[in-house]
């Protein structure tokens, strides 16, 4: 399917289409290794941290290379080693350090995965120049001069650096100081085992040996310590900035108007959903009034089938949310996407709920206008399985009403698309229940066939077939859709409201009488989610928050 445009749109009508919301990817908080779970948050903190640490890198080893030119060309070197080598090697890790510099810039869009490599380069290529060096004038000292050269400041110096700059958990930042830690203890064993000089001197020392292991050891204990420490203050910051008496605990996924998280109330502890506008929509005033028309239309609403919400607020920062049952399942543009189109059993048993929420809408005079497979969610509640939920009333309207024109400007047509009908895309008639219908319809034939009937690269020419178009019934996708089912679906279809069903109910009762009603069970529920929950990759609410969430919200919170 067209994903572009399975969105809402804020567009003029009559000169086209123009704009269509962006739909943001799903975001997936955090954290550690496991790709998912990686916050394009996290990856801008790590990119971002990286790039400070290649320059304070470049910069220092900019220095020593300055003094190690002078003291080669001009200076009494105690490393009485006039070789070029060590020069070069210190221009090619600078060299390197600055490409890896530029890769990191915002310009260059580097994967997560290709992140966490340049953090091996960043450190990497400094301890391998640091091994090469320090084994090469230890080899110098030792034979001029009859000392052992210590070879820990520069590896000090890369530890604190580490432990300082990289977004990490101590586990991870002890393995990598561990190593850190070992290095120059192995090169003195190495130098110990390969040099006869070196080997005299630190048979005749072992104290200095000691000493330098002592020193690397302390260092990396006070490093790992200030990781542990640091993510500890940070954990402390974000559960300073929780939204009233929500805890968030991830991301459920990005809207255009809203993130939506899952979180806990404190004391009640149960899971559920909070929607927060973006920082930078709040202060749209059509977001708001959206936002506003979204809680105050749904908790009209007590139908089994509607959303819950349970409370709505602001933040003494502006943010603003409501709070809503959480929804443990999936939407069903993402079931369709995943696993294909269902079977005429499950698409009528998802849609006679679906009628069973709109029709208590429609019963109160209002209309959603905005009816699509995100909206419509497949979801486990009350030990049932496969319970359908109607979302998002943020453009429901009442009933031959101009009274949502501070929503939509003039001349402004809403809803999406590839679900809307031609009369709410057109704007010439007011839409009315039985536009809600034809979407319907159209939620249908992307249930039973996995796309939409008019799918377009632009908007308009979608528009415009809704329009004039006729459908190609479905069967002629899926052979196995029975007539029954696809005469439903064709009824609701139709260009002029006046041939579709007239009410929701009607509609209601026609998918009742097909053949393949009641074909699918709760059994057969329990069973397909049995099999594919992993695979669905439902959130849990037991799901717990992960330590590097608090970029994430901090952001949200600006
Ligand atoms: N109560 C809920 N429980 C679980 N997941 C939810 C809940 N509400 C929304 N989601 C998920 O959060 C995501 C974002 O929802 P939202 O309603 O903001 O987006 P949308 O409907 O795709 O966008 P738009 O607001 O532009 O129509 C969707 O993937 C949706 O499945």
């Amino acid at each position: 399917m067209n994903r572009h445009f399975d969105e809402t749109v804020v567009a003029p009508s009559n000169s086209g289409v123009q704009k269509t919301s962006s739909s943001a990817p799903h975001i997936a908080l955090v954290e550690g290794s496991s790709s998912p779970h990686f916050s394009r948050v996290t990856q801008s903190l790590l990119r971002l941290r990286l790039r400070v640490a290649t320059a304070v890198m470049f910069g220092i080893f900019a220095v020593f290379f300055a003094w190690h030119a002078y003291e080669h060309f001009w200076g009494n070197n105690l490393v009485a080693d006039k070789s070029p080598v060590l020069l070069y090697m210190h221009a090619a890790l600078l060299l390197l350090l600055a490409s890896t510099g530029y890769l990191l810039c915002p310009k260059c869009d580097v994967r997560r995965g290709l992140l966490r490599s340049q953090e091996i380069v960043t450190f990497g290529l400094p301890a391998l120049f640091l091994l090469m060096t320090q084994y090469h004038s230890m080899q110098m000292c030792a034979r001029d001069h009859g000392v052992l050269l210590s070879p820990s400041s520069g590896w000090i110096l890369l530890i604190f650096i580490y432990a300082l700059f990289i977004p990490n958990t101590w586990h991870r930042a002890a393995v990598v100081i561990g190593a850190m830690v070992i290095a120059p203890l192995a090169l003195l064993g190495y130098a110990w085992a390969t040099n006869q000089m070196c080997y005299t001197i630190i048979y005749d020392n072992p104290e200095q040996l000691a000493e330098i292991g002592l020193k690397m050891v302390i260092c990396g204990a006070v490093a790992v310590f200030g990781v542990y420490t640091i993510n500890v203050l940070r954990t402390e910051a974000f559960q300073a900035q929780q939204l009233g008496q929500y805890r968030l605990s991830r991301s459920l996924g990005t809207g255009g108007m809203g993130e939506v998280y899952l979180a806990h109330h404190y004391l009640m502890k149960r899971p559920c959903a909070i929607k927060i506008i973006r920082p930078e929509k709040a202060g749209d005033s059509n977001v708001l009034a959206r936002f506003e028309r979204e809680v105050h239309a749904s908790s009209k609403l007590s139908h089994w089938n509607n959303i819950d919400i349970y409370d709505y607020g602001r933040t003494e920062d502006g943010t603003f949310y409501y709070v809503m049952e959480y929804l443990p399942g999936l939407n069903v543009s993402d079931l369709v996407s995943r696993f294909g189109p269902m079977p005429p059993g499950r698409v009528i048993h998802l849609l006679r709920q679906v009628c069973e929420a709109l029709n208590e809408a429609h019963s109160q005079g209002m209309i959603h206008r905005d009816i699509k497979p995100a909206n419509v969610f497949a979801a486990k509640r009350g030990g049932f399985y496969d319970v359908g939920k109607l979302l998002d009333f943020g453009l429901a309207k009442p009933i031959a009403s101009n009274e949502d024109s501070n929503l939509t400007q003039e001349g402004m047509i809403t809803g999406s698309p590839l679900f809307m009908s031609p009369e709410q895309a057109s704007g010439e008639s007011e839409p009315d229940a039985r536009s809600d219908i034809y979407s319907v319809g159209i939620l249908a034939y992307f249930m039973l066939t996995g796309h939409a009937p008019f799918e377009y690269d632009r908007p308009i020419k979608v528009i415009i077939a809704h329009a004039h178009e006729s459908v190609v019934p479905p069967s002629e996708h899926v052979a196995s859709i029975p007539h029954d089912l696809e005469a439903i679906v064709l009824r609701c279809l139709a260009k002029d409201p006046d041939d579709r069903y007239q009410s929701i109910l009607e509609m209601a009762e026609a998918l009742d009488k097909c053949a393949s009603s009641g074909t699918w069970l709760q059994s057969d529920a329990v069973q397909w989610w049995t099999a594919n929950e992993t695979i669905a990759e439902c959130p849990q609410p037991e799901e717990e928050l992960q330590p590097t969430d608090e970029t994430r919200i901090a952001e949200i919170r600006g």
